[in-house]
């Protein structure tokens, strides 16, 4: 039996979209998707985020306890807002619907064992930045995906910068790839595998949600 037949078998139709990016993260252990949401959905998740920063619901990322903010800010700089499944708005359930449909998508043909998601809005302010990590510093190792969705305005350019910079393995040697946040855009990767870096904002604000699929 083909792929095909399996999939239609289990009740799914196909999405080319998704197929895609587990297409490329099978291959490179990472995928960008351009339009994961619309300009109408970007938009709209852009101005609930800059609400909810301009009612200061925003803190300083954690790094561990107790760190002591010299070392916390030469480490990340930006500022987060967790969404909470139970206090969501139009954006927030939009947001989290369009991830569960790849969540259900992921488990149904690759067995992924998706279990949970959570979510953070993120403001890096001119300056910031955050060195070169794996997310699962903090040995959670139940982070299989990391996702990264912009919400910048579409005139960022490296002016700006604040690229995401993933380390790829590649035998021996190691290669970089620079990403501009870009609005709409999405990068997903494996959270284990790919180390990573978002690099110093020059100009303005940059805007995005951030998040990762676990399993139990
Ligand atoms: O914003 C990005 O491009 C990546 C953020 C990141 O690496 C993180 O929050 O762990
Ligand atoms: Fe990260």
């Amino acid at each position: 039996m083909t792929p095909d037949v399996l999939t239609e078998q289990a009740g799914l139709r196909e999405e080319p979209l998704f197929e895609r990016i587990i297409e490329d993260l099978s291959v490179q252990r990472y995928s960008i998707v351009e339009n994961f949401f619309n300009p109408d959905e970007v938009a709209l998740l852009r101005s609930t985020l800059l609400a909810r920063y301009e009612e200061d619901q925003f803190r300083k990322s954690a790094i561990g306890d107790h760190f002591n903010e010299l070392i916390r800010s030469g480490i990340r700089g930006d500022f987060i807002h967790w969404i909470q499944e139970s206090e969501t708005g139009p954006a927030e359930r939009l947001f989290l619907s369009r991830i569960q449909e790849l969540i259900t998508y992921l488990n149904r043909t690759c067995f992924m064992g998706i279990a949970e998601r959570e979510f953070h809005y993120a403001v890096y302010p001119k300056g910031t930045f955050y060195v070169r990590h794996l997310d699962t510093f903090r040995n959670d190792d139940r982070r299989k995906l990391s996702v990264v969705c912009y919400l910048n305005d579409e005139h960022w350019n490296s002016e700006n910068g604040g690229e995401l910079t993933l380390y790829l393995p590649k035998d021996e040697r190691e290669e970089v790839l620079d990403i501009l946040p870009m609005p709409g855009r999405m990068v997903i990767f494996e959270s284990q595998v790919l180390e990573h870096e978002v690099k110093p904002v020059k100009l303005g604000e940059r805007l995005s949600i951030t998040g990762w699929l676990k399993t139990r």
